[in-house]
């Protein structure tokens, strides 16, 4: 599965920066940020209505090359200006041609929460995001088992990183209400075939208690598809594809927002 071949070679990368940057460094590094920590990647989702996640991506394993061009700090400061809740940063390097210099440049000329989007194995990441300026986290249930996905969520937590807990399936979503998340993102993209279905969301939203937020993601392309995940209760959307190939950021979010942002 693609996610076997993602994480061995995000592991690979792990223990290169561990060489140049070693754990214990990175881990004083964080904990000198002097950032307030007060959550604002949640507090930018919980305003009413449905926000917006957009995402700064170069490439990804099912689409390939999806921005030949990548001006990444206008893509941020257009999204900013379009009125995002926060912003998605892709830093995994070798399937999504990411970078962590694109986070630390990105949450240092925008107000707007950033999340760090990446594929999480190791405590140092987690320090890392913080010491890049990240307000947020991606954790992923499918990848982690229950001890480190509880043990990272905390180390998070106490740097004050918001993070998103990611479930396929009811079973991940039971996991991550067990690991205390308090936002719970489905992935509509079926990672053994790349197939995007919204209905995942949709059928899953139940199960996820009314206290936590509910982040639909992957495949959102229309106002229609923003309204239904609406409609279904989701309080917040991921978008990557459809803004990076959109000339006109600003005007493609206002669109999917039916007219109602910007
Ligand atoms: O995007 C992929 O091809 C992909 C493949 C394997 C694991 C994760 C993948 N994407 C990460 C994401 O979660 C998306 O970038 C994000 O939800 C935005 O999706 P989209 O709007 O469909 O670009």
């Amino acid at each position: 599965m693609i996610l076997d071949d993602i994480t061995a070679a995000v592991a690979k990368r792990i223990e290169q920066d561990k060489q140049r940057i070693p754990p214990e460094e990175m881990k004083r590094r964080a904990a000198d940020v002097k950032e307030k920590k007060d959550f604002p990647f949640e507090r930018a989702l919980s305003h009413p209505g449905i926000s917006f996640i957009c995402e700064v991506k170069r490439a990804s394993p099912s689409k390939g090359l999806i921005a030949a061009q990548f001006p990444y700090m206008d893509i941020a400061r257009e999204y900013e200006a379009a009125g995002a809740a926060a912003i998605s940063v892709l830093t995994e390097r070798d399937y999504f041609q990411g970078s962590g210099q694109y986070l630390q440049h990105i949450a240092a000329a925008v107000a707007t929460p950033v999340i760090r989007k990446d594929f999480i194995l190791d405590a140092y990441q987690i320090y890392e995001a913080r010491v890049w300026g990240a307000s947020a986290i991606l954790l992923i249930c499918a990848i982690l088992e229950d001890e480190r996905l509880v043990s990272f969520f905390h180390i998070a937590d106490s740097l004050g990183l918001s993070v998103l807990v990611e479930a396929h399936d009811a079973g991940e979503i039971q996991r991550a209400v067990r690991c205390g998340a308090r936002v719970i993102g489905v992935n509509n993209r079926n990672l053994k075939n790349f197939t995007v279905s919204l209905d995942t969301s949709c059928r899953l939203r139940p199960l996820v208690p009314k206290e936590c937020l509910f982040v639909a993601e992957s495949g959102i392309c229309t106002a229609a598809d923003v309204s239904c995940l609406q409609d279904n209760g989701v309080d917040a959307v991921l978008i990557g594809e459809t803004l990076m190939r959109s000339p006109d950021k600003k005007a493609m979010l206002h669109t999917l927002a039916g007219g109602r942002h910007g």
